[in-house]
């Protein structure tokens, strides 16, 4: 598998390597050990998947506390997949990055717990695949605008299809401080907002 940085420090696209036959195809969804060696040392608590017709936009999601890391993968379609950096006291802070992901192309995108996470489904029918590092908190469960004109983000949908939690998403400059995860230099990952 090869990492490949993106524009934005700490997101990684993730490349696995693919062994086609008469038969098909094979690659590794994920590789624990394989990313460790690499420098990307992760754990994961849960999987989820989900499904999502064409011009259907979810997010832009994050947890905090309990910020959630997430290595997501596209199985069927193609999405447009991002992520923005919501740590507070970031270098980084406000700033996004975008990877089209597919069925076809395979590819696997590492985006680090305190950052905001989103995409547009591109095909009719998307299976959307993502592994976290920390399990979902409903209490802890936040959104922002997919469209906030700070973030100013260059969907490829215009008028996407929005759950209500998220047509109704408060504006990252209209959320608490305190709502926000924090960023650690040292670890240069957020804290995951857990106490003690
Ligand atoms: C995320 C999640 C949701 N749920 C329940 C809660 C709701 O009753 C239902 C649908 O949840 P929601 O509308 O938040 O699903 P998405 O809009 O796909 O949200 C996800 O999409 C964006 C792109 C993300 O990155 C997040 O992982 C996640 O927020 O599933 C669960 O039971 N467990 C979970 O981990």
């Amino acid at each position: 598998m090869k990492l490949v940085e993106t524009g934005l420090p700490g997101c990684l696209v993730i490349e696995p390597r693919v062994f086609e036959d008469a038969r098909g195809s094979f690659h590794e969804a994920f590789n624990l050990d394989a990313l460790a060696a690499q420098g990307l040392g992760l754990a994961f608590v849960q999987g989820n998947v989900s499904t999502s017709s064409e011009g259907v936009l979810r997010g832009l999601h994050y947890q905090w506390p309990g910020a959630q890391g997430k290595y997501v993968s596209v199985l069927q379609g193609e999405a447009w997949d991002v992520a923005v950096d919501i740590r507070r006291g970031s270098p980084t802070f406000g700033r996004w990055t975008a990877v089209l992901l597919s069925a076809g192309n395979r590819r696997q995108f590492w985006i680090p717990e305190g950052f905001a996470h989103g995409f547009v489904a591109l095909a009719e029918h998307v299976v959307f695949t993502y592994l976290c590092t920390s399990p979902y908190d409903a209490e802890a469960d936040a959104a922002i605008r997919w469209d906030d004109p700070d973030l100013a983000i260059d969907w490829p949908v215009a008028a996407p299809r929005l759950s209500e939690k998220d047509a109704r998403a408060p504006l990252l400059a209209e959320i608490a401080e305190d709502r926000l995860p924090r960023y650690d230099a040292a670890g240069a990952r957020a804290l995951t907002g857990e106490p003690g």
